[in-house]
């Protein structure tokens, strides 16, 4: 039986593709770990699979002033240490990365134990974590295809992103009972990223009354960002995050408004969700999102809002556009060639590991 070390972690988007493989990498009887942090949204996300789950310290690469940034380096070195131990002990066929900071030491440790390595790069310009892991990669996974130039070429393999099967087998009417949902009025599904998004949130909040004059609102809002004011309110149902209910919901839903982390959108893009994008500026990350939103604009599978410019007017217009157009976006989605991205690394897997 070939063992395989899953690792990856500090928001979902580095967790949820690697959830996509277990169905496929079980079926093939693999023997499946995943390295993760102490406490990361990784470990609560992985341990309802039944898979042990390995901590290990991690730092946090911060854009913003933290105390912590100064006691991470030692985190990080404990790491170093921990991830080594730990392939020694399970010594592991391949190793498989998603990025988030906590897979730096893992990858490195793998590859001075002579343990071959698949990093996989969401998003259009490799995140840190992952340029940080380069070197030590056997193979580099991309999701889109601008990212191959930025990629040394002999380890670039053009694969697309994972996407959780069960997404797309969802039951609408299981989620109508599961929101309370009683009218017949179009579904919005509002997902400010995992970790959700206190910008999107305020605008949604701001506008849903007059939102749920025509609308019914579903709106994932991230850790603690619940409003207990709006718990009663008919037709709004809010979340932190949405596990195993996501895919009724999805079912459910008509149209999307989301931040455009390239997993979300990817998932819009498989499930044929007519969707507005807010992306995440750049002020407050490496600007991918924006890159991710303008390449979907432009295939003509979503509408693109900036948070700078974004009024309750302008939000509400948009939202009636895409309703009202909502057909052809989903028939612009069908014309995709987006591809079956959990076969072509599992068969890379495979092809490394026999
Ligand atoms: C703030 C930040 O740095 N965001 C980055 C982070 O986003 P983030 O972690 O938000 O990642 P994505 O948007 O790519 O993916 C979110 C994942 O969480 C899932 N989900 C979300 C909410 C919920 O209630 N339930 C649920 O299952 C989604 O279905 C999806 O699979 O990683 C992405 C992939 O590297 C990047 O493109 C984003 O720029």
């Amino acid at each position: 039986m070939k063992r395989i070390i899953l690792t990856g972690g500090g928001s979902a988007g580095h967790v949820t593709p690697n959830i996509a493989l277990l169905p496929r990498l079980e079926e093939l009887n693999y023997d499946v770990h995943y390295i993760g942090s102490y406490e990361g949204i990784e470990k609560d996300l992985i341990e309802s699979f039944g898979i042990p789950y390995h901590g290990i310290s991690s730092g946090k690469l911060r854009r913003y002033f933290s105390l912590k940034n100064f006691t991470d380096p030692f985190r990080v070195l404990r790491g170093m240490g921990e991830a080594k131990k730990l392939l020694e002990v399970l010594k592991p066929d391949i190793v498989f990365s998603k990025g988030g900071f906590v897979t730096v030491p893992v990858v490195h440790a793998a590859k001075r134990l002579k343990i071959p390595v698949i990093i996989h790069e969401s998003d259009m310009t490799p995140g840190l974590a992952n340029k940080l892991a380069l070197s030590a990669a056997t193979k580099v996974c991309c999701n889109f295809p601008e990212t191959l130039e930025l990629l040394p070429k002999e380890k670039a393999v053009l694969t697309g992103s994972p996407i959780r099967q069960e997404l797309l087998s969802g039951d609408p009417v299981k989620a109508r009972s599961f929101l309370g949902f009683r009218s017949k009025n179009p579904v919005i599904l509002v997902a400010g990223g995992s970790l959700g998004s206190v910008a999107i949130n305020n605008t949604i909040r701001a506008v849903l009354p007059k939102l749920l004059e025509n609308y019914q609102v579903v709106h994932l809002c991230g850790k603690d960002k619940l409003d207990p004011n709006l718990k009663d309110l008919a037709g709004y149902a809010q979340f932190e995050y949405l596990k195993e209910e996501l895919k009724d919901v999805f079912a459910l839903t008509d149209i999307v408004i989301s931040r455009a982390g390239a997993n979300a959108i990817c998932e819009l893009l498989s499930l044929r969700k007519p969707n507005l994008l807010i992306p995440l500026p750049s002020k407050a990350s490496r600007g991918d999102q924006l890159l991710n939103a303008r390449s979907f604009e432009k295939q003509g599978f979503s509408m693109v809002l900036e948070e700078e410019t974004l009024t309750d007017e302008l939000l509400l217009e948009t939202v009636n556009h895409l309703y009202e157009n909502r057909k052809q976006y989903t028939d612009n989605m069908k014309s995709s060639d987006q591809q079956n991205s959990i076969d072509t690394i599992v068969d890379l897997i495979e092809e490394i590991t026999n």
